[in-house]
């Protein structure tokens, strides 16, 4: 995904990082609110020593254990999702103005209810094998390690059934560059965005009007 999202990138589109948020103050960092539920419920153990979450160690719990797993979604998926809304209001807004916004999002359909609000959602494809190679090497992580983080999400193939559009990176970078180079033109000439600002439009509209009227009811 964050291969594609890049050239989404390089093409000018706003995009959105569901995995790097995971990883920013307002998720996992000490001040957080999800990161002293994370001591709370997974203990010091988890920590390292200057006080950070040791990814490698919680990563070594949670894919081994489901309940583990799906404690610690409940922790941080609320703190990400607020962040991705706001993050998507601001590209929205009149002043920046993008027509469409690119989420890249890891668990989308096992746990994202932002779906029902999707015209177009993006699976990015390529063999179990690759896709487990891939992820040691990028993870350094032994085979059953890659296995464990690949059979925790909805196999490949279910979310090929639930996408609108499917990339095939199972081949050299260039052959996904031309299709996401595809896929690019399709959405930038897709009118699908003026629903999205009649919305816009109308809430602030509505906001301005609310906020006229207490102005009036104010001063008179
Ligand atoms: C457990 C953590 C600390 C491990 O970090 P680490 O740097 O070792 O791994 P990384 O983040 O690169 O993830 C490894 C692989 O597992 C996948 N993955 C990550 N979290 C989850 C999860 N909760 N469920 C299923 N798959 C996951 C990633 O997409 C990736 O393919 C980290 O993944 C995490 O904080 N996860 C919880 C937040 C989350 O759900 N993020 C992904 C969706 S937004
Ligand atoms: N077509 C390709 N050819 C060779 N290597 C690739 C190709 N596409 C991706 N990779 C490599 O595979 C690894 C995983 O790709 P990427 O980070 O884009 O996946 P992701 O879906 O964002 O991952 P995750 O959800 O696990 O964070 C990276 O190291 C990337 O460089």
């Amino acid at each position: 995904k964050s291969t594609v999202t890049a050239i989404f990138q390089e093409l000018g589109c706003a995009v959105i990082d569901a995995d790097l948020i995971a990883r920013q103050a307002t998720v996992v960092q000490p001040t957080a609110p999800a990161y002293k539920s994370i001591v709370h419920y997974f203990g010091k153990e988890v920590l390292l020593e200057n006080g950070e979450i040791n990814r490698e160690k919680l990563g070594a719990i949670i894919f081994s254990d489901q309940e583990k797993r799906q404690l610690l979604n409940s922790l941080t998926h609320p703190e990400i999702q607020k962040t991705m809304l706001k993050q998507i209001l601001k590209y929205f807004m009149l002043v920046l103005g993008f027509r469409y916004v690119i989420l890249d999002i890891p668990l989308l359909f096992e746990t994202n209810k932002l779906t029902r609000f999707m015209k177009h959602k993006v699976v990015v494809y390529c063999d179990l094998e690759t896709q487990i190679s891939r992820l040691m090497y990028r993870n350094n992580l032994s085979q059953p390690e890659a296995e464990a983080r690949t059979h925790a999400q909805m196999s490949l193939e279910e979310k090929w059934k639930l996408a609108s559009h499917v990339i095939d990176n199972s081949g050299n970078q260039d052959s996904t560059y031309r299709q996401v180079l595809q896929l690019h033109s399709q959405l930038e000439n897709s009118l699908d965005f003026l629903w999205i600002r009649v919305i816009v439009m109308a809430s602030l509209s509505g906001i301005g009007g609310l906020a006229y009227i207490l102005i009036r009811q104010f001063l008179s």
